[in-house]
């Protein structure tokens, strides 16, 4: 068995991606941002406060006759945005590109900081990292792709992410054909319940390839590449007007550049992100922001959605692998 489901950009910006997901019987559509540097499956619902909830599309659990509240328990999680939300728990039917997990926790949010009351593209996250990073208490619960995994005719799933275009999310069979290159697997390491890799050189354009060990995530609900700030000022010293803007919190440059790309080491291959996907955003006038940014030493790098875009990304839970082939 396996399952596809279409994803697009939530704004002109590509800020996050938004795929269409079925809960309950009958299915309430809700549209959520699948996040695969998290764990927990949450969605606005009716127990959030009405003026929180206002213009988001919300889950009643009442309405639907296959959920099953989860008594006792509770969830609360902070985001690397210091956002967070929190509140209690059922289980009901999902279904996602037409593959049904029966049973899933599904996380009512009670509470929701601003940025989530104010970001009415998505209502909600499916969170797809592993499963130890679900903040669920006293009983953590399994992620719908790790409930799927079983029944999947192979335990993996892809993102394809674009740029101001279409994408998808696959269950359980590896489509190459949305890929230009061969697929390089690299093992991850689970300890931090991410899937993370190491990266082990760069390079900036057309320039030689310099070793430096990156411990990155591949995080399809990071917007950006965080890296450390060796390699972004690296970077941005090849860009002739860009400066590091203290109110944008990033570099910024004059629109017209034309950007370096940037390639990063997976195995013994490289993924090249073109550096127009680095030209991430008009801020004002003709000054534009940055999509490979620091990050800001926090200890691990982010892979976010601008070098997701740059590729095809094979989350293969079965081996413990991630593989990356250029789009
Ligand atoms: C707002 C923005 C300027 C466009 S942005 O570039 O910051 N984009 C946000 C995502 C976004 C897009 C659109 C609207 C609102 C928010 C972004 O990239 N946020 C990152 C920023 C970051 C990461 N690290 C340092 N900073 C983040 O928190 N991403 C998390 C998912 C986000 C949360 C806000 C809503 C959208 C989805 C994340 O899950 O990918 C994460 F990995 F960064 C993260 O925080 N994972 C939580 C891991 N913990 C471990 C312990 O147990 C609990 C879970």
């Amino acid at each position: 068995q396996t399952g596809s489901a279409p994803n697009h950009p939530s704004d002109s910006e590509d800020d996050e991606y938004i795929t269409n997901v079925s809960i309950g019987t009958p299915a309430q559509v809700l549209p959520l941002d699948f996040d695969t540097g998290s764990s927990d499956l949450w969605v606005f619902s009716s127990e959030t406060p009405s003026s929180s909830a206002r213009g988001h599309t919300i889950y009643t659990p009442s309405k639907s006759s296959t959920s099953k509240k989860v008594s006792g328990a509770s969830w609360s999680i902070t985001y690397g945005d210091n956002s967070s939300s929190s509140g209690d728990v059922y289980t009901d039917t999902v279904t996602i590109g037409g593959f049904s997990v029966t049973g899933q926790a599904v996380e009512s949010a009670t509470k929701v900081s601003t940025q989530f009351v104010q970001d009415t593209s998505n209502s909600g996250l499916v969170g797809l990292a592993l499963d130890s990073g679900n903040t669920v208490k006293p009983t953590k619960q399994k992620t719908w792709f790790s409930n799927a995994s079983s029944h999947l005719a192979q335990p993996v799933f892809t993102a394809d992410l674009n740029h101001q275009a279409d994408g998808s999310y696959n269950f359980g069979f590896i489509d190459t054909t949305l890929a230009s290159g061969p697929i390089t697997y690299v093992p991850i390491s689970t300890g931090n319940g991410f899937w993370e890799f190491t990266s082990a050189s760069y390079a900036i354009g057309g320039g030689s390839s310099k070793k430096h060990s990156t411990d990155g995530i591949a995080d399809t609900g990071t917007t950006l590449l965080l890296l450390d700030d060796t390699i972004v000022d690296a970077y941005y010293n090849q860009v002739e007007s860009a400066q590091y803007d203290d109110s944008q919190e990033g570099y910024t440059f004059d629109c017209s550049e034309d950007l370096p790309s940037f390639s990063f080491a997976v195995g013994s291959s490289t993924i090249t992100v073109p550096g127009s996907l680095i030209n991430f955003a008009p801020v004002d006038g003709n000054t534009c922001f940055g999509g490979l940014q620091s990050d800001d030493g926090i200890g691990i790098s982010i892979f976010g959605d601008v070098a997701i875009k740059a590729a095809l990304v094979v989350f293969d839970l079965g081996n413990k692998r991630l593989g990356w082939a250029q789009k």
